[in-house]
C-alpha cells in the first residue's frame, strides 16, 4: 500500500487506475479482490477490513498499477457520508466494480441503485462500470436469474459478467480486467483529445469559431433591438 493520495486518470495518468469495489455486505467483494490479487479463495475475511491494495497488472500487453480500493465499511455507499475511508470512494474511483451476489436478491436491488446514484453524483457520467455477479457455484441457491441480469444490463448499457470467486478465479481475473481495460481505452481516448486540442491548429481554429459564433450571437442581438 503505498500512495493512497494520488488522482485518477481522469486527472491525466493513465498508469495508475483506481478501482473502488462496491456492494452489499457479504456478496464477495473481499474474496473477489483476493483471489484476484493473490489466487487464492480463503473463506473468512475480516468484515472491517477496508483498505486499498496496489498490484501491477498487464492489460494489452502494457503494464500498469492498479490501486484496487475494498468499501467492506460502505454497506450503503449512497449514504455513507460518514465513510471511514480516507478517501472518498466515489470521486477516488477511475472505474467501479459493484458486486451482488446471485443468492440474494436484495444485494442485485442495491447494485441497480448504486448504478443510477453514481451516474447522478459522478460528473462524468459514462464513468466505467463493471457489474459482477457472484457466487455462480450456489446454482441451488440462485435468486437471480442470466435474463434478469442480461436484460438490465444492456439497457444500462453496462458490463456485466457472472463470477465465482471460490470456484471460478478465471472469471474474477476476466472481470478486472475488463474493467481496467475500459478504464484505459476511456483515459486514452481523453488524452488523445487533449493533446489534438492543444494543437496551434486545432487551438487556432476553435478560436476562430468561437469568434464566428460570437459575431453571429451579436448580429442576431441587434438585429432584434433594431425592430424595437
Ligand atoms: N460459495 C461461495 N461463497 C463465496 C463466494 N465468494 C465469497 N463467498 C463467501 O461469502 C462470504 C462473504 O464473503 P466476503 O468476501 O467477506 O464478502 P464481502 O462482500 O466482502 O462482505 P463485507 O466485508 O461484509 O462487506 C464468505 O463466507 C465467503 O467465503 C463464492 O464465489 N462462492
Amino acid at each position: 500500500m503505498e500512495d493512497k493520495t494520488h488522482k485518477h486518470v481522469a486527472n491525466g495518468n493513465c498508469r495508475d487506475i483506481n478501482i473502488a469495489v462496491l456492494g452489499a455486505k457479504n456478496v464477495g467483494k473481499s474474496a473477489m479482490i483476493v483471489r484476484f490479487l493473490t489466487g487464492r479463495f480463503i473463506g473468512d475475511y475480516d468484515p472491517h477490513m477496508d483498505a486499498i491494495f496496489d498490484t501491477h497488472i498487464p492489460v494489452d500487453g502494457k503494464h500498469f498499477t492498479a490501486h484496487i480500493m475494498d468499501t467492506a465499511q460502505a454497506q450503503d455507499c449512497t449514504t455513507s457520508s460518514d465513510s471511514e475511508f480516507k478517501e472518498d470512494p466515489v470521486s477516488w474511483a477511475d472505474g467501479f466494480l459493484l458486486v451482488f451476489s446471485l443468492t440474494d436478491r436484495a444485494s442485485f436491488t442495491m447494485v441497480r441503485e448504486m448504478v443510477s446514484w453514481l451516474r447522478t453524483v459522478r460528473e462524468d457520467e459514462r464513468v466505467p462500470i463493471l457489474v459482477a455477479g457472484n457466487k455462480s457455484d450456489l446454482v441451488h441457491l440462485r435468486s437471480v436469474t442470466r435474463p434478469d441480469c442480461d436484460t438490465w444490463a444492456a439497457e444500462q448499457g453496462l458490463l456485466f459478467q457472472e463470477v465465482s470467486a471460490s470456484e471460478d478465479p478465471a472469471s474474477v481475473q476476466r472481470a478486472f480486467i475488463s474493467l481496467c481495460r475500459h478504464v484505459r481505452a476511456l483515459c486514452k481516448k481523453r488524452e488523445k483529445l487533449s493533446w489534438t486540442l492543444q494543437r496551434p491548429a486545432v487551438a487556432a481554429k476553435l478560436q476562430i469559431r468561437q469568434s464566428l459564433k460570437n459575431l453571429a450571437e451579436k448580429k442576431i442581438w441587434r438585429t432584434r433591438t433594431s425592430t424595437f
